[in-house]
């Protein structure tokens, strides 16, 4: 089943183009990470994809009404600081507003989803606090919860393990790996080319706007491709615990 169908997606913000011709197909099941230098287009493709900024070009999710969107793809946008003064435990039930009837209580389906995407973002002992009263790396780790908790057949997060440690680092990958496992897909932005060469299924590659490669981590992040796109060089080996990729030196 295809989750997320983009075709000849193209944006313009004023007046330059910053997204150009993204055609891509995620199904169920994938974990796809979306990769490319600062500027190469990822936040404004997932954006577009959302239908969150004007586009030329389909999306299947842009043509949604906001509520049945809510209901196919979650999204965890790149800021992160959560203004609300409430509790970490309602910030992540704001995940369930598209299943809930309005003024309703919540379900225990409700609850225990929020309990799941809580004990996942290793959340039990601060489930009580303030979440403005978090650090940074802990506020972001609700927002996934909240995106998690959403049941969203299809998760898009931009650049979710950005400032989180590295044990929440992969417990996250772990937890979208175990979503793509059992049939949901997920698609993140970000920078860590081992971490997503560890854990994705599949790597999108974007350089000025453009869609350059596509497929399993292995065949996209090539020698050639990181000395081009990234202008970089990295150490990769196929080890006993899966592939290890190490960013090396700036080719200047
Ligand atoms: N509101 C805007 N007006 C004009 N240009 C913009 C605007 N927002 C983003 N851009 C430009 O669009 C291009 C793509 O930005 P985008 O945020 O999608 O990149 P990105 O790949 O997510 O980058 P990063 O890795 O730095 O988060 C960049 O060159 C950026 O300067």
């Amino acid at each position: 089943m295809t989750l997320l169908s983009l075709r000849d997606l193209s944006v313009s913000l004023h007046g330059r183009a910053v997204l150009r011709d993204v055609t891509l197909e995620i199904g169920a099941g994938e974990f796809v990470g979306l990769i490319g230098p600062n500027g190469a287009g990822k936040t404004t493709l997932m954006r577009a994809a959302l239908g969150l900024i004007p586009a030329i070009g389909e999306s299947n999710l842009a043509q949604l009404l906001q509520g049945a969107r809510a209901r196919r793809a979650a999204w965890m946008p790149q800021a992160r600081e959560i203004a609300w003064p409430v509790s970490v435990e309602d910030v992540v039930m704001l995940g369930r507003m598209p299943h809930r009837d309005r003024g309703r209580r919540p379900t225990a389906q409700d609850r225990a989803r929020v309990d799941e995407a809580i004990a996942w973002m290793g959340l039990e002992e601060m489930r009580h606090r303030g979440a403005t009263r978090l650090s940074g790396g802990e506020q972001a780790r609700v927002l996934i919860a909240r995106a998690l908790a959403q049941e969203a057949p299809l998760l898009m997060a931009d650049e979710p393990i950005a400032g989180l440690d590295p044990a929440h680092q992969i417990m996250t990958m772990q937890t979208f790996a175990g979503l793509a496992a059992h049939g949901r897909s997920v698609l993140v932005s970000l920078h860590d080319l081992g971490i997503a060469a560890r854990h994705c299924t599949r790597i999108v590659m974007l350089d000025e706007g453009r869609l350059v490669a596509d497929g399993p981590p292995a065949e996209v992040l090539t020698p050639e491709r990181l000395a081009h796109v990234f202008g970089i060089t990295a150490w990769y080996r196929q080890t006993a615990d899966g592939p290890v990729y190490q960013p090396l030196e700036v080719i200047r």
